[in-house]
């Protein structure tokens, strides 16, 4: 379990408040998707998890305790997709991997493949980061993202550069490897949509400094016919209200 108990975060030597008092108890396997107005703090969050920004007060645990790079494997897809220019495709993938001391056996191997088949990336394998679009980058850090096997997934807007069909494909392929791995993911999307196909609960964040709102059940995520269920409507009706209602004050 992810437990974010209290977390304030400040920038600027403690003159900005991002974010205020955030609460966020996450069960292993659950996915919490995050929407909220621009600039209001979602990426702050992600990196306050991952340990790439200090939060000045509360904590944030995972599995009861503290989480960090040192004790956990956290997978974090950033919105720059956090590619080495240096190195090929196929080295970015396998980086973490490395990092992480894994063994990359003929197992890990035949994964990697697989991953960068489905992602359609393999034909990029020996390509530098430089050279690729920026949806054929975003697809190389979910596949890196992807092989880690995290004990928490964490993804900021990661489909955003992908074209419509290639979303969905790529959505699809998601909900199937975190099905596979049972990985505690959370993903923060501009996407009312996306975040109603892939949440299994979604939390609205409030505009700037930002605070939790409310966070949504997700009745659609058991459903077959996700996206032209009725329920798909219903609670994207919800949240529209909600948001029209919070973030225009
Ligand atoms: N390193 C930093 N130093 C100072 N201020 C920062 C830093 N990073 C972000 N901020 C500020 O913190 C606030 C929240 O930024 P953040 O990127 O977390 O928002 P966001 O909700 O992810 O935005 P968007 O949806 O536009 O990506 C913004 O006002 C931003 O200018």
């Amino acid at each position: 379990m992810l437990e974010i108990k209290n977390v304030d975060v400040f920038y600027d030597k403690n003159q900005s408040e991002v974010l205020i008092d955030i609460n966020l108890q996450i069960k292993t396997g659950e996915i919490y998707a995050i929407i909220g107005p621009s600039g209001c703090g979602k990426s702050t969050l992600l990196k306050a998890i991952s340990g790439l920004t200090p939060y000045s007060k509360g904590e944030i645990l995972l599995n009861k305790k503290k989480i960090s790079a040192k004790h956990h494997t956290i997978g974090l897809i950033p919105q720059n997709y956090g590619l080495l220019t240096w190195k090929t495709v196929f080295d970015n993938i396998l980086l973490p991997l490395n990092i992480k001391g894994r063994q990359i056996d003929k197992t890990t191997l035949t994964n990697i493949d697989e991953i960068m088949e489905k992602l359609e990336i393999r034909l990029l394998k020996d390509q530098f980061p430089n050279k690729l679009s920026g949806g054929q980058k975003q697809r190389v850090a979910i596949a890196r993202a992807f092989v880690l096997q995290p004990d928490i997934l964490l993804m900021d807007e990661p489909f955003s550069a992908l074209d419509a069909l290639t979303r969905e494909n790529i959505q699809e392929l998601f909900l199937k490897i975190w099905k596979e791995q049972n990985i505690t993911t959370l993903l923060i999307t501009h996407s009312v949509e996306e975040a109603i196909y892939l949440g299994t609960k979604i939390v609205i964040m409030s505009p700037s400094p930002g605070r939790i709102i409310t966070i949504l059940d997700n009745p659609v995520h058991k459903i077959e016919n996700k996206r032209t269920s009725l329920e798909h409507l219903q609670i994207a009706t919800n949240i529209r209200n909600i948001m029209t209602k919070e973030w225009k004050k």
